[in-house]
């Protein structure tokens, strides 16, 4: 009889196993399965290892960062442990009393992971690789996590190779650093970085050696990240002083240094010391500074920076085939740039020469004049006024600007800013003196500003500001010098980022000295190829100093005779070519890849466009309007419309609007024209109402004239003394420019025919209308409105074919005759009719 204890057994034994096993194969696999099943089978296919091994390297790379970390700060105790009297690899299974019946008595440790700690640390920091032995905690901790967690941080093949040239490096580094400072214990380089030094240095000393490190890590550098390295730029130049070919002598350029003006502080003042204040010390203006510097024609101007610079992330990340049409192109830029050069956009006028400095008057002294009583007076004025409404103050501090001087006020605690800020008449009256500003508080300074008048105004000659360092190394784009600040510094603006100027003042108060200087101060600046003006002039004199420039910097209609635009009807025409010169910009940018005229003349210069003939250099446009009232009262929305459409899309495409009007009201400065125009400039303006129309502030009803203006940029408000130019210098400036060797013609701008210009058959004959006639009809009479320009843009038509379908339309009685500065009437009201029109029409055929 079986024993009942082997039957249990064996009888268990089957049923845990008996849904697995088929029938007939039971015996079999019973005796070979059995430990296999019961116990977990490690073998390198199994994920598990993996993990294993992966939280392993991660642990050891924590426990390695607490021990290394620790040693750091305990490495005096754990070192003396682990000296060979004491202790070493050998003691470190053997407890405290073993320890100490070895008759080691110094047992103790202080690393924070203990004896194990210690003794580790100590062999890869001091006995091996120093400081450096924390590469292992980054390899260990990468290794673990990609084992882990199955994501690649780094690829495992550089990881090693970078680190195991950072352990090296380091160590030897520090130990090279060591080397100089003496009295420091050698742990930190270990035994490696220490030998390894004491082994250069005998071979090739200590110059050497740090000769050999620069070169391992520019070396590792260049090989990780390609680094390029780049000779510093050198200073632009003032004038190009090239003569067909030959180089002229460098041409001596004066520099003055902006002075700008220091403040004069009072200390706490209130009624009681008004009448015994201190003698002010007479405001000594600093001497004005002269230097003279010797500029070099620069001929490497176009510095092209060729190269396969693509970067190694955008490499992986894009699509291989792109990425070979990029490096073809690439490529193929080079091999044209090293067989003819970068493309030289200056070429045609290589010989031009910026206007020379003395063609600019110098007027004034350049020094400000305010005498110590004139300060001493304003200054006591301002505190009886305040005193006398009870408004104490802690301190007054005055800064001489040209046109005005500012007084900044630290009112008493407890003073309400709107009190003083209502005051502002009577300080007025009690200074009896035009233009005082008060400004409560200053932006971001705390105090209150009140800006008085100069008696003496000192005026700001536009040959100091273009002499001034900062516009000679200014590296703006348009760079436009204004005029001086309130702290008499040079204040230079640039138009590209504006990127349009609203200007407005009543008559007399410097407008066309402020248009001019802007001009002038890119004449300074620019060569031809680089900058075309636009120039519109209603009142027909202002600009016509500039006719002489024509050749050089004048863009016109072709077939158009003078380039300087007094004309309603051009103006229109040429605002609707300057469109069409936009979009055919945009097109240009978007065939080059490229999001803006900086990109795309750099592409262009480095011939990086893939099919250049059809890519031309873009210069940039400036469009000036001096007197913009007089347009928009006889031509209305004819203007409006294509500006606001410049001004909103024009600055990538390198076209700026400066635009002049006597009178900002709302009706001339619209809506949509100043939400365009973000930067304003205000000179002085008849009442608070046009300044706020102007500057969205009060302030420019205040200035006293004479280009005092108010600057503003949307957050900031600045008073500036606008540069001054005269006829007689502009004069002399165009002949200079208009003297030179000029392209054959103006710059010529798109052809665009107007409404009126159109003088095509005016009998309609149905079968010879235009195969775009239907859809342009129903264009008409959808938008209701009657023109050129519509059908020119939205069907994408040439300007000639779109006029002649508006003659079209005309003589079909679709739409009325031409108006002049309004649109066409449309004579169908709506689709529905017009579909019936198309209706008899064809059964007409
Ligand atoms: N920056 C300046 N510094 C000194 N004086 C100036 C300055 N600007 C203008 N003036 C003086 O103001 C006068 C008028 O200036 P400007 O002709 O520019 O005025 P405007 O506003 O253009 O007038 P209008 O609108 O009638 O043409 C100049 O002749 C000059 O005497």
């Amino acid at each position: 009889m079986p024993i009942k204890g082997n039957q249990f057994k064996s009888n268990s034994f089957r049923e845990e196993n008996s849904p697995r096993q088929p029938s007939d194969k039971g015996a079999k696999v019973r005796s070979s399965r059995p430990v296999s099943d019961s116990m977990p089978v490690f073998n390198l296919q199994d994920g598990r290892v993996i993990k294993i091994a992966g939280l392993f390297f991660l642990i050891l790379s924590i426990f390695f960062l607490i021990a290394f970390t620790s040693y750091l700060f305990t490495w005096e105790q754990d070192q003396s442990y682990v000296s060979a009297s004491n202790g070493g690899w050998s003691n470190l299974f053997k407890t405290q009393q073993e320890l100490l019946d070895k008759g080691i008595t110094d047992a103790v440790v202080d690393n924070w992971l203990g004896k194990f700690g210690a003794l580790l640390s100590n062999q890869f920091i001091f006995e091996w690789f120093g400081v450096a032995s924390f590469v292992f905690v980054f390899v260990f901790f990468i290794i673990g996590y990609r084992m882990l967690f199955k994501v690649h941080i780094f690829s495992l093949g550089k990881t090693l190779g970078y680190s195991f040239f950072v352990l090296i490096f380091l160590s030897v580094a520090v130990g090279f650093v060591h080397g100089f400072i003496i009295d420091y214990p050698h742990f930190l380089e270990g035994q490696f970085g220490f030998w390894s030094n004491r082994l250069l240095d005998a071979q090739i000393g200590q110059a050497g050696t740090g000769g050999v490190l620069v070169f391992a890590a520019l070396t590792v550098l260049i090989i990780a990240y390609n680094i390029d390295f780049k000779l510093p730029e050198r200073k632009p130049k003032l004038a190009i002083a090239e003569d067909d070919g030959i180089i002229a002598e460098p041409e001596a350029i004066e520099l003055i240094e902006e002075i700008p003006s220091k403040p004069v502080e009072w200390p706490r003042a209130s009624a009681a010391n008004t009448v015994k204040t201190e003698a002010v010390k007479p405001v000594e203006p600093e001497p004005v500074f002269h230097e003279t510097v010797v500029l070099r024609p620069d001929d490497e101007s176009a510095d092209p920076e060729i190269g396969n610079d693509i970067p190694l992330t955008l490499e992986v990340e894009r699509p291989t085939p792109e990425l070979n049409v990029e490096k073809a192109d690439d490529e193929k830029a080079k091999s044209l740039v090293d067989q003819f050069g970068t493309y030289d956009h200056k070429l045609d006028l290589a010989s031009y020469k910026m206007p020379p400095l003395d063609l600019l008057e110098n007027y004034g002294s350049n020094k400000i004049q305010v005498n110590s009583e004139e300060l001493e007076a304003n200054k006591n004025k301002i505190v009886e006024t305040l005193n006398h409404y009870n408004i104490e103050i802690d301190k007054i501090k005055a800064t001489i600007g040209p046109t005005v001087t500012l007084y900044e006020i630290i009112p008493a605690p407890g003073v309400r800013i709107s009190k003083i800020k209502n005051l502002e008449d009577d300080i007025a009256l009690s200074l009896a003196a035009l233009g005082i500003r008060i400004i409560a508080p200053m932006p971001g300074k705390g105090t209150i500003g009140i800006e008085v008048p100069n008696q003496n105004p000192e005026m700001v000659s536009m040959r100091s500001m273009m002499a001034s360092e900062k516009f000679q190394t200014t590296t703006m784009e348009l760079p436009i010098a204004l005029g001086k600040t309130i702290s008499n510094e040079v204040f230079i603006a640039d138009l590209a980022k504006m990127p349009h100027l609203l200007v407005a003042g009543a008559t007399g108060q410097g407008k066309s000295v402020g248009i001019n200087a802007i001009l002038v101060s890119l004449l300074y600046k620019k060569h031809p190829a680089e900058l075309k003006f636009v120039l519109v002039d209603p009142k027909k004199v202002e600009l016509t100093l500039f006719r002489k420039i024509e050749r050089h910097f004048l863009a016109k209609l072709p077939d158009d005779g003078d380039a300087i635009i007094t004309d309603t009807k051009k103006v229109v025409n040429t605002l609707n070519s300057l469109c069409i010169e936009m979009d055919q910009r945009y097109d240009l940018l978007k065939d080059a890849q490229v999001r803006n005229l900086k990109e795309y003349n750099a592409k262009f210069i480095n011939r990086k466009i893939s099919n250049p003939e059809k890519h031309r250099y873009l210069p940039f446009i400036v469009l000036v309007i001096d007197e913009f009232a007089d347009l928009m009262m006889t031509a209305g929305k004819e203007v409006e419309m294509p500006i606001a459409r410049i001004a909103q899309l024009a600055r990538a495409v390198g076209i700026h609007l400066v635009i002049a009007t006597q009178r900002p009201s709302v009706n001339i400065i619209t809506g949509t024209i100043k939400a365009n125009f973000p930067s304003r400039l205000a000179f002085r303006v008849l009442s608070k109402i046009d300044s706020r129309t102007i500057l969205d502030a009060g302030g420019a009803d205040q200035l006293i004239g004479r280009g005092d203006m108010l600057f503003s940029t949307g957050s900031d408000l600045i008073r500036l003394q606008c540069a001054f130019v005269d006829t007689p210098e502009v004069e002399k400036i165009s002949d200079f420019i208009g003297s030179q060797r000029g392209y054959p013609s103006a710059y010529e701008l798109p052809e665009y025919v107007g409404e009126g210009d159109s003088s095509g058959p005016k009998d309609f004959d149905p079968d010879d209308r235009d195969p775009m006639f239907e859809e342009a009809a129903r264009l008409i009479v959808m938008h209701q409105q009657g023109s050129t320009s519509l059908i020119q843009r939205k069907l994408k038509l040439g300007y000639n074919r779109a006029g002649r379908i508006i003659d079209q339309l005309e003589a079909a009685g679709i739409v009325g005759p031409f108006e002049g500065s309004k649109a066409r009437e449309v004579l169908y009201p709506d689709e529905y009719s017009l579909m019936q029109y198309f209706e008899t029409l064809e059964n007409k055929d």
